[in-house]
């Protein structure tokens, strides 16, 4: 059973522990901007993966993942987002080039995610800088090559990937681009200009709600508040302004440096001004890696414990920022384990509860076969399929203030916007929910098994409206 009880972060409210789970009372609703939000002005609860880290090193830059793939996603967990992996290198393969043939490819597979009504966040995903970092070209990914100055310093050959990190080599490369060095100032314009190239594109794209600026970004010898607060807040607010010369609407995403703030540490990311009219749409998207689930300890006993600490204090952390942020709509951007260590699903259901709690959307590492993801690699179903084929309110027609849910119950309290046409959309698996559905609190508009969506007619008051759905006996 998993229960999920979204509560706010605007409020003050008293801290109430329930079942274990952290629950801050919301005794304002927050904001609509503390959710994304459709073209019908839905507050978007968004569902998906990572697609995929196979991107990473394809020469095409795209992922190994086809449209049937897709197709058995939505079909198995009823997701409505992805965050989909493009890179610099792809984009931009020469300085001021930009490969209309790429973007087509890109534009290809968002064409599968739209006609299944799903959201797009797309992620311009770097580890280690680049695959030029080594001769071999697979150990980083992310940049281009003629992007990535190491002015000759050596770069190891290390087991754990992590450690290249604290190479020479990659520390220069990124010091060159964050101008740290003072030698490139050219380089941080590129990467600005490269996403004024993506959004051009995809401005219009009916799927394409948000950009994901940097993927765990790195500061190279600038570390902490010092990096976040200047060189990679100047980059965020040089990519923003250059997205929104050709892009009023889609939502830009930025993250904290990867290192500390996956770990559950806080951020001292600085305020984006958006020059967009009306309501800002800067969004949040940090990752969590508890370091007790990295180092192989599985969500139990000790490690279990010191795993809630660090869930806690990257909740806090987390809302801390958004506030900082002005208030900003959060997505998880990642979070993921090999799910055969003990205690895994517990650890999932822990992190999308969290996730409820704040109101954020969640894009789970990754949607690549294997012991973390829903396939294996011979294709077979997961675990992780079952826990991740829960009901969630897709689309809630006002702001949501609490839902709970577990596979055969979703019960959600939200504040109606009479002003919205569109009507609150459920997603109800087939597990929990095989034929008919008894609605208490609402009014059926819709029930469509065949796409497991129920739709709520549009309560006409103002009030708070709690809606409880079960199967039908
Ligand atoms: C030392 N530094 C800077 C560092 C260490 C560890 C990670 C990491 O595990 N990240 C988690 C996952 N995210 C990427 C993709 O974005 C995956 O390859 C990692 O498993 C990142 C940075």
């Amino acid at each position: 059973m998993r229960r999920i009880r979204v509560v706010s972060l605007v409020a003050a409210g008293a801290l109430v522990l329930a079942g274990g789970v952290g629950a801050v009372l919301r005794s304002d609703p927050a904001p609509a901007e503390s959710y994304l939000t459709d073209d019908q002005g839905r507050s978007l609860v968004l569902r998906g993966f990572n697609t995929a880290s196979s991107a990473k090193s394809t020469p095409d830059g795209m992922p190994e993942f086809t449209e049937a793939d897709l197709e058995r996603e939505h079909a198995d967990m009823g997701t409505n987002f992805v965050r989909f992996l493009i890179s610099w290198r792809s984009v931009e393969p020469e300085p001021g080039v930009y490969s209309q043939e790429y973007l087509d490819r890109v534009e290809e597979r968002i064409g599968w995610y739209a006609d299944r009504g799903y959201h797009v966040m797309l992620d311009m995903h770097q580890d280690l800088w680049s695959g030029a970092i080594t001769p071999d070209g697979k150990t980083g990914n992310g940049a281009p090559a003629w992007a990535t100055y190491m002015d000759g310093l050596p770069v190891g050959s290390h087991d754990m990937w992590e450690q290249y990190y604290l190479d020479a080599g990659v520390i220069r490369a990124f010091d060159n681009f964050w101008n740290t060095t003072g030698a490139h100032p050219e380089l941080s314009e590129h990467y600005a200009n490269a996403w004024r190239a993506v959004a051009e594109r995809f401005a219009d794209h009916p799927a394409v709600v948000a950009y994901d600026l940097m993927n765990e970004p790195y500061g190279g010898t600038l570390q902490g508040p010092v990096f976040e607060s200047g060189p990679l807040t100047s980059l965020y607010q040089k990519s923003t302004d250059a997205i929104r010369t050709v892009d009023q609407d889609s939502w830009v995403c930025v993250a904290p440096q990867a290192m500390g703030n996956n770990w559950g540490t806080p951020s001292g990311l600085g305020a984006i001004t958006d020059s967009r009219e009306g309501d800002q749409r800067i969004a949040y998207c940090p990752h969590i890696y508890p370091l007790p689930m990295d180092l192989g300890g599985g969500y139990e006993g000790t490690s279990g414990d010191l795993v809630d600490a660090t869930v806690a204090s990257w909740r806090d952390n987390t809302v801390r920022t958004a506030a900082v942020l002005g208030d900003a709509p959060i997505i998880l951007g990642e979070f993921g384990l090999d799910t055969t260590l003990p205690g895994a699903l517990d650890y999932v259901n822990r992190i999308y509860a969290t996730a409820a709690e704040i109101g954020a959307g969640v894009s789970y590492w990754s949607r690549d076969p294997g012991p973390w993801g829903p396939y294996g690699e011979d294709g077979t179903a997961r675990n992780l399929v079952t826990a991740l084929d829960t009901p969630y309110p897709r689309a809630v027609a006002g702001t949501p203030i609490s839902w709970e849910a577990s596979a055969d119950r979703l019960q959600l309290t939200f504040r109606p916007d009479r002003d919205l046409s569109a009507p609150t959309e459920i997603y109800l698996p087939q597990r929990g929910f095989p034929a008919s559905v008894a609605v208490d609190g609402g009014e059926v508009l819709a029930w469509d098994q065949q796409s497991r969506l129920l739709t709520l007619r549009q309560p006409q008051s103002d009030e708070d409206v709690t809606v409880t759905l079960t199967p039908a006996p």
